[in-house]
């Protein structure tokens, strides 16, 4: 632990369009396991908070959920969590990703963020697949928009500029006391970490097959006496007809998801775990507040 006195720590916004590589940088950048990250767009509901030191700097990463044109109610309702954290932070990493640039998401982004460039941090993710060529016209096109503090070229992926980019990030935090202790990487409560590593087996095991709809849920969460964990969570879709699909032949399916996350979080947490998850159809779900205050994100109506 440092001094107090020499103290650096302040609050980093980590923003893109959807599958832009947030969550891939914030582990990259933490240097462990904090956010789930998935092929699938959009996984990002709840916000989840990675902590990241660069010697005597302490630098909270916002993971903001993926943002985008608001329809839903569920929708808007990530939209605002994603920029409430923008809005307070010292520093904003812009992700983009020079392959899929999704450009209808990126364009009202770049729109929003140009009044404060000097906090900015244009990032080009993923240049290990990408073409030079394209990913410097790209840069240039770009910057020419807003006049960003800085343009980086990484891959979150492989690790590739990630050093560069934090020693810079660390550069652009205030001089103030750590907020967290030392030791802690992440803000995210266990409980809540427990149903994003359910919810990432979903993606995993479920692929196209699972409902965008469907939302894990955290039913309870205890340390048994002999230390180890017992978790219960609801699986909730949207339609009973979605139910065969998770639970698979004679439950298969929901029996693989569950070993799998029930071994991944005994490593996260390292200790035993008992996993208990139940299959819920409700049709209303997505309009329903107490699930979103469950799931981290404010109710906005
Ligand atoms: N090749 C390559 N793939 C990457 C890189 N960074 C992320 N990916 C992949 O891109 C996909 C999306 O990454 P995520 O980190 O989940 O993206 P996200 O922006 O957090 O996505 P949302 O949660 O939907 O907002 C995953 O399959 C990652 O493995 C990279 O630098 N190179």
């Amino acid at each position: 632990m440092t001094d107090t006195a020499s103290q650096k720590c302040g609050v980093a916004a980590v923003i893109g369009a959807p599958n832009a590589g947030k969550s891939t940088l914030v582990n990259q950048l933490v240097g462990q396991k904090v956010a789930i990250t998935s092929a699938k767009a959009q996984t990002t509901r709840a916000k989840l908070l990675g902590i990241a030191l660069h010697d005597a700097t302490q630098m909270i990463l916002v993971d903001t959920p993926g943002i985008f044109e608001p329809r839903r109610r569920l929708d808007r309702a990530m939209v605002s969590a994603a920029w409430e954290g923008t809005q307070a932070a010292d520093a904003v990493l812009l992700l983009v990703d020079p392959v899929k640039q999704r450009r209808h998401e990126l364009m009202p982004l770049l729109e929003r963020l140009k009044d404060r460039p000097e906090r900015i941090f244009l990032v080009l993710n993923k240049v290990d697949i990408s073409k030079k060529e394209p990913l410097l016209a790209l840069a240039q096109e770009l910057g020419e928009l807003v006049q960003f503090e800085e343009i980086f070229f990484i891959s979150a992926f492989t690790g590739d500029g990630v050093p560069e980019l934090k020693e810079r990030l660390a550069g652009m935090m205030p001089e103030g006391p750590w907020h967290y202790p030392e030791d802690q990487v992440s803000d995210a409560s266990e409980r809540l970490l427990a149903t994003e590593v359910t919810r990432e087996q979903l993606y995993q095991q479920l692929h196209e097959e699972l409902p965008y709809d469907a939302a894990v849920r955290p039913e309870s969460y205890s340390v048994r006496p002999d230390g180890s964990v017992e978790v219960r969570q609801q699986i909730v879709i949207a339609r009973s007809s979605q139910k065969p699909i998770v639970l698979g032949k004679q439950g298969a399916r929901i029996k693989a998801i569950g070993e799998a996350a029930r071994a991944e979080l005994a490593e996260i947490l390292g200790a035993k775990v008992h996993l208990f998850l139940h299959v819920k159809v409700d049709e209303r779900w997505a309009e329903s507040r107490e699930i979103y205050e469950e799931i981290g994100l404010d109710w906005v109506g």
